[in-house]
């Protein structure tokens, strides 16, 4: 089949690579005459393992990118992976979607025969058929559900193992309002389906897969968020937290994934996505206590974190060793990561702040100019008064020597990861 991406972000390569390598003939199309570059010569815009050589192997054959949308006119199906970021107020902010929408409905004035438009992207129950369709209808002249038809095919692919995550997904989601649109989308994914081994794949409406992302990442968030609330009552009494959500876990019913407590969630999903449906809920009349709890008890992880710190030193004029600043182990974005409210909370206490972090130095560079960055862990405990781990690198868990180069070893970790206890004083955040 034909398909085409708009965006050429993290979700669009991957998926535009990955549609490629199960037979598919894709175009991209981004505004970034770069990103577009770079896929036509073969490489990835973005870093994920595997993508390069997926790219690499494709471009100039079944996969293309271009800046041009009249591009998706030779196509069957087109599908937005376009950024939904977070307005002030936690809502969703949908005008990068709506101007993509709108180039798209333009083009397709001039389209011959059926047309499918999918939203790839993270949008609230509603957006599609509301917001998208009308927009498609308006700017095309064409009839929706004659001319076209729209779809909703949400994504769950994590950051650092993208590729692997889209090409052997736990589930497939396809919504949609007609049958002919069930049935195109059914032609889109039997390949990768069948590749896959046979994952469930999810037939549904259009606003129930735009539901069925929300409660995805609200319910790995607040288990997160859960884990820690636990964690920090165990830290109360003493109780090794680590050994009850191990224990947790082995229930069938709860499943040990997404138990790993610590200073909390980030990342460019769940912060957005917990924020835009209590926003959306709240609009619709639903006060969304679960979930708002979720965010307080995130958001007091850092705090807490600082508040152990101070039991042992004090941060005004002290050099804190900041380890890792990604959201998480695997990928140099620091969008949301933990690292943010710490350093923002360490420098208001008037601490010297120095931060490492194997891949993510230059992301944090641009969020803080100003503070100390060290090429190693070594290097950044070197003199420290306090080491506080946030992001779960294996490198930090094999640290030993190098905190005797401390001038006091205090090591608040905020992944329990750290495995030396000898001759420093430790304390686990949870
Ligand atoms: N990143 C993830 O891990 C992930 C996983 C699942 C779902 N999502 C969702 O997928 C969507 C896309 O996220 P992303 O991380 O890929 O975004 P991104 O910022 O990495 O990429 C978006 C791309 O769109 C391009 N773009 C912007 N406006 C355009 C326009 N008018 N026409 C064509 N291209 C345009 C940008 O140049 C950029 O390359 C979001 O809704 C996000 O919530 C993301
Ligand atoms: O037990 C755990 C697991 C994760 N995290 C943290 O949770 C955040 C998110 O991690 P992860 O889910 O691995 O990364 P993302 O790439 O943000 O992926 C999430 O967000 C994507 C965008 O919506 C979804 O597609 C994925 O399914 C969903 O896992 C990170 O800060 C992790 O450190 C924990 O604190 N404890």
């Amino acid at each position: 089949m034909k398909l085409s991406i708009i965006g050429s972000g993290y979700v669009g390569t991957t998926i535009a690579a990955c549609f490629a390598e199960v037979g598919h003939d894709v175009v991209n199309v981004d505004i970034d005459e770069d990103i577009v570059a770079s896929v036509n010569d073969g490489d990835a815009p973005i870093h994920e393992p595997g993508l390069d050589e997926l790219v690499e192997k494709h471009a100039g054959d079944r996969l293309r990118a271009t800046t041009d949308y009249d591009a998706i006119l030779d196509t069957d199906a087109t599908f937005l992976a376009l950024p939904t970021p977070s307005e002030d107020d936690g809502h969703i902010d949908l005008s990068i979607m709506e101007a993509g929408a709108r180039s798209v409905g333009r083009t397709l004035a001039d389209k011959d025969g059926y047309h499918l438009v999918v939203t790839k992207s993270t949008v609230v129950p509603t957006t599609t058929e509301e917001v998208i369709a009308p927009l498609l209808e308006d700017e095309s002249g064409l009839e929706l559900g004659t001319d076209f038809d729209i779809g909703m095919n949400p994504e769950f692919l994590r950051e650092g193992s993208a590729v692997s995550d889209f090409l052997g997904p736990d589930k497939v989601v396809l919504g949609s309002q007609t049958d002919r649109a069930a049935a195109l989308l059914r032609d889109v994914f039997d390949p990768l389906v069948e590749r896959a081994g046979g994952p469930p794949v999810v037939e549904t409406g259009v606003r129930e897969a735009e539901m069925i992302k929300y409660a995805n990442n609200a319910f790995l968030a607040s288990k997160i968020s859960l884990a820690n609330d636990l964690a920090n009552i165990c830290k109360e009494y003493g109780i090794d937290s680590e050994e009850v959500l191990d224990a947790v876990g082995l229930d069938s019913r709860i499943g040990s994934a997404f138990l790993g407590a610590g200073v909390g969630w980030g990342g460019s999903c769940f912060p957005k996505d917990v924020a835009a449906i209590v926003a959306a809920a709240r609009d619709a009349g639903y006060e969304a206590t679960m979930l708002e709890a979720a965010v307080e008890v995130n958001d007091r992880q850092p705090v807490r974190m600082l508040d152990i710190l101070r039991e042992h030193t004090d941060p005004s004029g002290a050099r804190v060793a900041v380890l890792g600043l990604a959201f998480k182990p695997g990928t140099d974005d620091v969008r949301n990561s933990r690292a943010i409210p710490l350093i923002d909370a360490l420098l208001d206490a008037g601490a010297d702040v120095v931060g490492y972090d194997p891949v993510a130095t230059e992301n944090m560079r641009e969020h803080f100019p100003d503070i100390d960055y060290a090429d190693s862990a070594a290097d950044a405990l070197a003199g420290a008064d306090a080491a506080l781990v946030v992001t779960d690198w294996d490198e930090f868990a094999a640290l030993d020597d190098e905190f005797d180069a401390m001038t006091d070893a205090v090591v608040v970790d905020g992944r329990s990861i750290v495995s030396r206890r000898d001759g420093i004083v430790y304390e686990s955040l949870v």
